[in-house]
């Protein structure tokens, strides 16, 4: 049985649960529950704090975990990343009151709060720069006008944490973070059951980040219309009864979908139609 470590609380929680539920796998029914088995797909998710999973991974109890990129780096822990998730994604970044400083390199002799300590203090090693940092458990952006620290390290999503309450970023980011899965370093990926479960997420993102598009078109056009929409491998071309026509199907990106579209259009395809995939394997 696959063991999984999956977020319990916080930003990764909810997403994480409704992409394993997208894959197929039984998902918990209440936020109390602790564990639960899904006997069908041979799992079993252990529901733990988003900062310790990594650890529990690395200790080899736990085979996979979800969590943040950024958790996995600030814990230290002996575990890889196998698969970004794409959902959670934010940077980490330094900030401060407007004027205070330009760059990491004005922070020697300064406090900086942050609830990501490893993080931080590597970055501030690895500039050369001198400064103290106070571990605070969360909502950091209140540290400086409390007094406790003159510059924050914190995750940025929108920034909308740092304009109310006055701060900006200095500096470049200190890393992009994104919900990942990990695997203990060195641990085999190759593990039929752990390939299977990769397999599922990956069907999952690949639902989300594509359509399928199908259309009618003249054979004179069928090279440029292909060439708008490659598909994966290459797409499927069938004859219509109208001699001189085709219909052609093909995977798109769903970003793409509307412009795609309209260049059909304008070299004369017709009955162009998108539809939603709901799951798949590459
Ligand atoms: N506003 C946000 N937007 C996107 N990702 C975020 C945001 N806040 C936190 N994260 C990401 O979520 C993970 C943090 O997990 P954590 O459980 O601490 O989330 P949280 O929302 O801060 O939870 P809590 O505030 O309950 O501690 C990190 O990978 C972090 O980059
Ligand atoms: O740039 P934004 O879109 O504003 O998002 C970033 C904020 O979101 C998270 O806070 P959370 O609500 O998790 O509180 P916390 O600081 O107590 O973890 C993070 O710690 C930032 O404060
Ligand atoms: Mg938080």
């Amino acid at each position: 049985m696959l063991r999984i470590a999956v977020p319990n609380k916080g930003s990764l929680s909810g997403p994480a649960a409704d992409m394993l539920h997208e894959a197929g796998y039984q998902q918990r029914r209440e936020s109390k529950e602790l564990r639960i088995v899904d006997p069908e797909n041979e799992v079993e998710f252990f529901y733990l704090r988003p900062r310790d999973i990594a650890i529990y991974v690395s200790s080899g109890r736990l085979d996979i975990g979800i969590t943040g990129r950024d958790l996995l780096i600030d814990s230290g822990a002996n575990a890889e990343e196998i698969l970004p998730l794409g959902f959670a994604r934010s940077t980490f970044r330094f900030a401060t009151k407007p004027g205070t400083a330009g760059g990491v390199e004005d922070l020697a002799g300064r406090t900086v709060a942050t609830s990501y300590e490893g993080i931080v203090a590597k970055h501030l090693a690895d500039k050369g720069v001198d400064a103290s940092v106070v571990h605070l458990d969360g909502a950091v952006e209140t540290a400086i006008e409390l007094g406790v620290a003159e510059v924050i390290a914190d995750v940025v999503e929108t920034g909308t944490s740092l304009r109310n309450a006055g701060l900006e970023v200095i500096g470049e980011p200190i890393m992009k973070s994104e919900a990942i899965v990990v695997r203990r370093t060195g641990a085999d990926v190759e593990e039929p059951k752990v390939q299977q479960f990769l397999r599922r997420l990956q069907g999952v993102l690949v639902a989300r980040t594509y359509v399928m598009m199908d259309y009618d078109c003249r054979v004179e056009q069928l090279e440029k219309a292909v060439a708008l929409t490659p598909g994966l491998e290459s797409p499927t071309v069938s004859p219509l009864h109208n001699e001189g026509w085709v219909a052609v199907r093909a995977m798109v990106p769903s970003k793409e979908a509307q412009r795609i579209m309209d260049d059909l259009y304008a070299i004369g395809a017709r009955a162009i139609l998108t539809t939603a995939i709901h799951a798949c394997r590459l």
